[in-house]
C-alpha cells in the first residue's frame, strides 16, 4: 500500500483554486445527457466519481467529448431516451452516479445491470428502489435485498398518484427521484417520509433542474411536485462551481495555521450548502471574509479556536473537517445529528473515532454524534483512510495541530480531488529543520546546540538515543537483534534540564564513554533499531523549528529539511578534540587509541546498509579542521536557508 508522510506544519497561508463540485458535476452530466440539445459543461470536476458517470453515459450511448482546447465537456443530450437499452454499468463507489442513474434507468424502459465496488454494495438503496416500484419500475436486487448490485427491467410506469420516499437516510434518494421524474411524462408527486436530511443538497438538485428547464413545486421539505410533460432543455453553456466541501480543508487550514487562506471558485453566490461551513467556522472564532466567488479564513483574533457543540445535519461532508479541527479547540466539542456519516464511503463516525484515537485524542462515539476532547499533545500515527477521500483530506490538517502524520493510501483523494496534497503543500509551510550530519567528534553537537540556541529552535542529539540503546543493551546483557530492537522500541529515556536519564537514573556521563560509543555504532547498524527510533526523532520537529544532528538527519529522518550541513574534520583534528574533551572531564585517554576508535566507528557508520554516514549532494560541506568553534557556528548560521 502506498503511504504519504506529512511533516508538522508551522503556518498556512495562500490561495487555492478549487476543483469543480462533485455534486454539481455529476448532476449536470446526467441532466445534460437527458436534455434536448447540446450542453457545454465548463469547470467540470475530473475525478474518479465523474469518470464513473462519464463512462456510464458513454456505455448508454450518450455522445460526449472533452474539448481540451475550449477546456470544457460537450454533451449531446438524448432527450430522455438512452440509445443503448441493454447494458452493464460499473459505478465504483460513486453514490452521486449510482443513485440518480438507478432512478433514470428504472424509468427509461430498458434492461440494465448496475454494480460497484464492495463498499457500494454495503450502502443502502432500498428506499429509492421502493419509491421507484411505486411508480411501476421493475428493479430487483442481485445480491443482498436493499443494497446494490441491481437489475433493472422494463417496468410499466403508472400515471399520476403520489410516491413516498424516505428522507432521513440519504437525501440522494430524493435527488434521484426528482431528477428522473420528468422521464415518466406524467406529473409526479413525491412525499418525504421522515425528517429530510442534508436539505442543501436538495436545493442544488432543484436549482440545477430549473437551469435545465424543469421547475419543481415544493411545499416545505415534505412534498414536491414535478409537473407532467416537463422535459429537460439544455441551457447551452453551464459552469460548475468549485467544490464547497473541498474548500473546507483549506479554510480550516487558514483557521489552524494563521492564514489568510483564500479559496477561489465558491463564495457568497454559491448554490452549495457546504459554503455554510464558513458560518460554522465563525462560531469557532475564525475570521471569515467572502466575495462573490471566494472565501478567506484566518485564525481567530484571540489565537484560540473556541470549543463547539453544533447540529451539523445541513453540512454532513464539511462537518468531518470540524471533527479534526476539534483537536485544536479550547475544550471538548460535540458534533451532532451526523447519522448519515454511517452510510457514506465508509462508516465515517466509526472511522473518525478510530483514527482520532490513534493520534491521542479522546473520542466518544454515539449513534448519530461524536464528542471530541482535545489532548495536551498529539502523537504521530499512520492513518487508515478506508478508501474514503474525506478521511485522507481531513487528517492532513492534523499537521497544523503539532504532529506529522502518515496517510495510508493517499490516492483515495482522487475520488473528488486529484492533486489535493500538492494543493495542501502549496499553502502549508513545514516546521523548519536544520540537519547537521557528520563523523564522530567533528563538532556537530557543539555547533548544533549553539545554532539552536541562537534561533530559539529545539535541539535533537540523535546520537544520544543510539548511545542510550547501547547502554541499556550492555547493562541488560542483550545480544540478539530483535531483543535490541525491542529495547529501542520501549527505551525508558528522558531528557530533563540538560540531564539524560535511563529508567530514571542519570546516565549523562555514562553514555559518553568510548565503550558506549562503539556499541552505539553496532546497534545503529540494525535496521529494526533504526525503525524503532524513527518517529521518536521526528517528534522533536516542533514549532518554531529544530536543529538536529547525527548521521542520517538529512537523508532519512528529515529528508525535507530546509537546510542540510555535513560537518567534518581530519581524523587527527577530531582525535585531538576528543582527547581534550576527555582530559577536561578528568577521564583517561590515549590519543592513538582514540584516533583508531574514531576511524573504526566512522568506517562502520559509513559501511552499514541502512542510513550510512555520507555527505548528501544537497548538504553544505563544513570542513572544520582549521576552524574555531565560533567560526564553525558562524559559517553554518550564515548559510541557513
Ligand atoms: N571547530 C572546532 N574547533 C575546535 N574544537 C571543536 C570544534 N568543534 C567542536 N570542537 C570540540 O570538539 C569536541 C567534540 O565536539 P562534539 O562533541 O560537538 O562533536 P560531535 O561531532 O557531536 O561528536 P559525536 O559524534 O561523538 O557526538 C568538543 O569538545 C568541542 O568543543
Ligand atoms: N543519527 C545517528 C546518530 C548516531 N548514530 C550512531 O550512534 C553512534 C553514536 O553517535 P554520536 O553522535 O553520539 O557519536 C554513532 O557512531 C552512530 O553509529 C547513528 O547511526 N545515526
Amino acid at each position: 500500500m502506498e503511504t504519504l508522510d506529512l511533516a508538522p506544519m508551522i503556518r498556512a497561508a495562500g490561495t487555492v483554486r478549487l476543483p469543480g463540485s462533485k455534486s454539481i458535476s455529476n448532476r449536470v452530466l446526467l441532466l445534460a445527457a437527458l436534455a434536448d440539445g447540446q450542453t457545454r459543461v465548463h469547470d467540470l470536476l475530473q475525478s474518479d466519481d465523474t469518470e464513473r458517470m462519464l463512462d456510464a453515459l458513454r456505455t448508454l450511448g450518450v455522445p460526449w467529448q472533452h474539448d481540451v482546447a475550449a477546456d470544457c465537456f460537450v454533451v449531446d443530450g438524448v432527450a430522455g431516451r438512452f440509445p443503448v437499452a441493454d447494458a452493464d454499468l460499473f459505478l465504483g463507489n460513486a453514490g452521486t452516479a449510482f443513485r440518480p442513474l438507478t432512478a433514470a434507468l428504472a424509468l427509461s424502459g430498458g434492461n440494465y445491470r448496475l454494480s460497484g465496488v464492495p463498499r457500494m454494495h454495503e450502502r443502502p438503496i432500498g428506499d429509492l428502489v421502493d419509491a421507484l416500484s411505486q411508480l411501476g419500475a421493475a428493479v430487483t436486487y442481485t445480491g443482498n435485498p436493499g443494497y446494490p448490485p441491481l437489475t433493472i427491467g422494463k417496468g410499466t410506469i403508472r400515471a399520476g398518484g403520489t410516491v413516498s420516499v424516505r428522507g432521513d437516510v440519504s437525501s440522494q434518494f430524493l435527488t434521484a427521484l426528482l431528477m428522473a421524474a420528468p422521464l415518466t411524462g406524467v406529473a409526479v408527486h413525491i412525499e418525504v417520509v421522515g425528517e429530510l436530511i442534508s436539505k442543501p443538497y436538495i436545493e442544488i438538485t432543484l436549482n440545477l433542474m430549473a437551469r435545465f428547464g424543469v421547475q419543481v413545486e415544493r411545499e416545505g421539505w415534505q412534498r414536491f411536485t414535478v409537473p407532467g410533460g416537463a422535459c429537460y432543455r439544455s441551457p447551452g453553456d453551464i459552469h460548475v462551481e468549485g467544490d464547497a466541501s473541498s474548500a473546507s480543508y483549506f479554510l480550516a487550514a487558514g483557521a489552524m495555521g494563521g492564514g489568510p487562506v483564500r479559496v477561489e471558485g465558491v463564495g457568497r453566490n454559491s448554490i452549495q450548502g457546504d459554503v455554510r461551513f464558513a458560518e460554522a467556522l465563525e462560531q469557532l472564532g475564525v475570521q471569515i471574509t467572502m466575495g462573490e466567488h471566494w472565501i478567506e479564513a484566518s485564525a481567530p483574533a484571540s489565537g484560540r479556536l473556541k470549543a463547539f457543540d453544533m447540529d451539523l445535519n445541513h453540512i454532513p461532508d464539511a462537518a468531518m473537517t470540524l471533527a479534526v479541527m476539534a483537536v485544536r479547540c479550547d475544550g471538548p466539542c460535540h458534533l451532532r445529528n451526523i447519522a448519515s456519516w454511517r452510510v457514506k464511503e465508509t462508516d465515517r463516525i466509526a472511522a473518525m473515532a478510530t483514527e482520532l484515537r490513534k493520534i491521542g485524542v479522546e473520542v466518544e462515539e454515539f449513534d448519530d454524534s461524536l464528542r471530541v476532547t482535545p489532548p495536551q499533545t498529539l502523537r504521530h500515527a499512520a492513518i487508515d483512510t478506508y478508501d474514503d477521500h474525506r478521511m485522507a483530506m481531513c487528517f492532513s490538517l492534523v499537521t497544523l495541530a503539532g504532529t506529522g502524520v502518515t496517510i495510508n493510501d493517499p490516492a483515495c483523494v482522487n475520488k473528488t480531488f486529484p492533486g489535493y496534497f500538492d494543493a495542501y503543500r502549496s499553502i502549508a509551510s513545514p516546521v523548519p529543520v536544520v540537519a547537521i550530519d557528520g563523523p564522530s567528534a567533528s563538532g556537530k553537537g557543539t555547533v548544533a546546540a549553539r545554532v539552536a540556541e541562537s534561533l530559539g529552535y529545539h535541539y535533537l542529539d540523535s546520537g544520544s538515543l543510539y548511545r542510550l540503546v547501547a547502554l541499556a543493551t550492555i547493562r541488560g546483557g542483550v545480544t540478539d537483534d530483535a531483543a535490541i530492537a525491542a529495547v529501542a522500541e520501549t527505551l525508558p529515556a528522558e531528557f530533563v534540564g540538560g540531564k539524560i536519564l535511563l529508567s530514571g537514573a542519570d546516565v549523562t556521563d555514562a553514555i559518553r564513554s568510548e565503550e558506549c560509543a562503539a556499541m552505539a555504532s553496532k546497534v545503529a547498524a540494525i535496521p529494526a533499531v533504526r525503525d524503532a527510533l524513527l518517529e521518536r526523532q521526528r517528534a522533536y520537529r516542533q514549532a518554531p523549528g529544530l536543529v538536529a544532528e547525527g548521521r542520517d538527519m538529512g537523508s532519512v529522518i528529515f529528508p525535507d529539511a530546509s537546510s542540510k550541513f555535513f560537518l567534518t574534520a581530519s581524523v587527527e583534528a577530531r582525535a585531538q578534540r576528543r582527547y581534550k574533551q576527555l582530559m577536561e572531564k578528568g577521564l583517561p585517554a590515549n590519543i592513538d587509541s582514540l584516533s583508531q576508535e574514531l576511524s573504526e566507528r566512522d568506517a562502520r557508520d559509513a559501511a552499514r546498509s541502512v542510513a550510512p554516514l555520507k555527505k548528501l549532494p544537497d548538504a553544505v560541506l563544513v570542513e572544520t579542521s582549521d576552524m574555531t568553534v565560533d567560526e564553525a557556528v558562524r559559517f553554518v548560521a550564515e548559510r541557513i536557508a
